[in-house]
């Protein structure tokens, strides 16, 4: 495969409350997943910890000295794979960040990105969150220059803002990673609807990755991650349960559909514009 076909895979992990075990089982999924031929690979959001605000202070690290991130650059560096490390709570000074480090294939940290939208949501009888109790928002959106293209990054509810999306699409990315955890109340009416509506409206590959379901823990994912081509198929997806899922990404493909349907050129400047950040 040339640096225009290459494969990436999405690994739904089955988080548990032992932060040790969730870092060597995430490590084991990426040589795996290496040897399956993916060259950019994804863990899930909050991947070395149970999500939930009680968790985060526990689990959370420094980057870039916590075990957390020198597992993942070692992990990065013996596969000699770009890795976008789901997220993990990030401490720095008095605050916690929910956070996305990524790695280039000689285990160089190349990138941060902390969630910048927090999920702080109440729908009254199935869900009440609240990111904003102890976690700070990001201040800064993410691309990561690469073999592959630029690949621009947000955190799960990052997914919703649509403006966020069109930016990373008009600063040249052609591909999203959204690390994510939508739930059993949001998951089956939004988490599909929105990975096939940031790809189409900006006519790029959109992946987003989530932990494994699991009906123990007080936060239940609806897992089914999954990563929609530029027209809006979803071209692998997975179940509820732990695996790894795999998606062939193809620029001639995205090329062509936006010379087929060029209406990314075709936007009304002078009546609405996205200002880039
Ligand atoms: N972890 C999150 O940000 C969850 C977002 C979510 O479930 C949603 O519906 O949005």
């Amino acid at each position: 495969m040339s640096n225009k076909e290459f494969r990436t895979a999405l690994i739904q992990l089955l988080v548990s409350s032992n932060k040790n075990e969730n870092i060597k089982r995430a490590v084991e999924f990426i040589s795996i997943a290496a040897k399956n031929n993916a060259k950019i690979i994804s863990l899930p959001e909050c991947f070395n910890s149970p999500y939930g605000v009680k968790y985060f202070p526990e689990y959370s690290e420094h980057i870039p000295d916590g075990e957390t991130t020198k597992a993942l650059a070692n992990a990065a560096k013996e596969n000699k794979v770009y890795l976008i490390g789901g997220s993990i709570p990030e401490r720095e000074d008095d605050k916690l960040y929910n956070t996305c480090i990524v790695f280039d294939p000689e285990g160089n940290l190349i990138a941060k990105h902390r969630k910048v939208h927090l999920f702080d949501i109440d729908i009254p009888g199935k869900i009440t969150f609240k990111e904003s109790t102890n976690l700070s928002p990001g201040n800064q959106l993410t691309i990561v220059d690469t073999c592959y293209g630029k690949i621009g990054i947000g955190i799960c509810y990052d997914i919703r803002f649509a403006e966020m999306a069109a930016l990373y699409q008009k600063k040249g990315c052609h591909m999203i990673f959204y690390p994510g955890a939508f739930n059993l109340t949001t998951g089956p009416a939004h988490w599909e609807l929105l990975i096939r509506s940031r790809a189409v409206d900006n006519q790029l590959y959109v992946a987003a990755v989530s932990p494994a379901r699991c009906m123990d823990a007080d936060y239940k994912a609806w897992g089914h991650s999954s990563v929609s081509n530029p027209y809006g198929e979803i071209v692998c997806k997975a179940g509820s349960g732990e695996e790894v899922v795999y998606a062939d990404i193809d620029m001639d493909k995205l090329n062509e559909i936006r010379t087929n349907m060029p209406y990314l050129n075709q936007k009304r400047a002078d009546l609405y514009e996205i200002k880039e950040f």
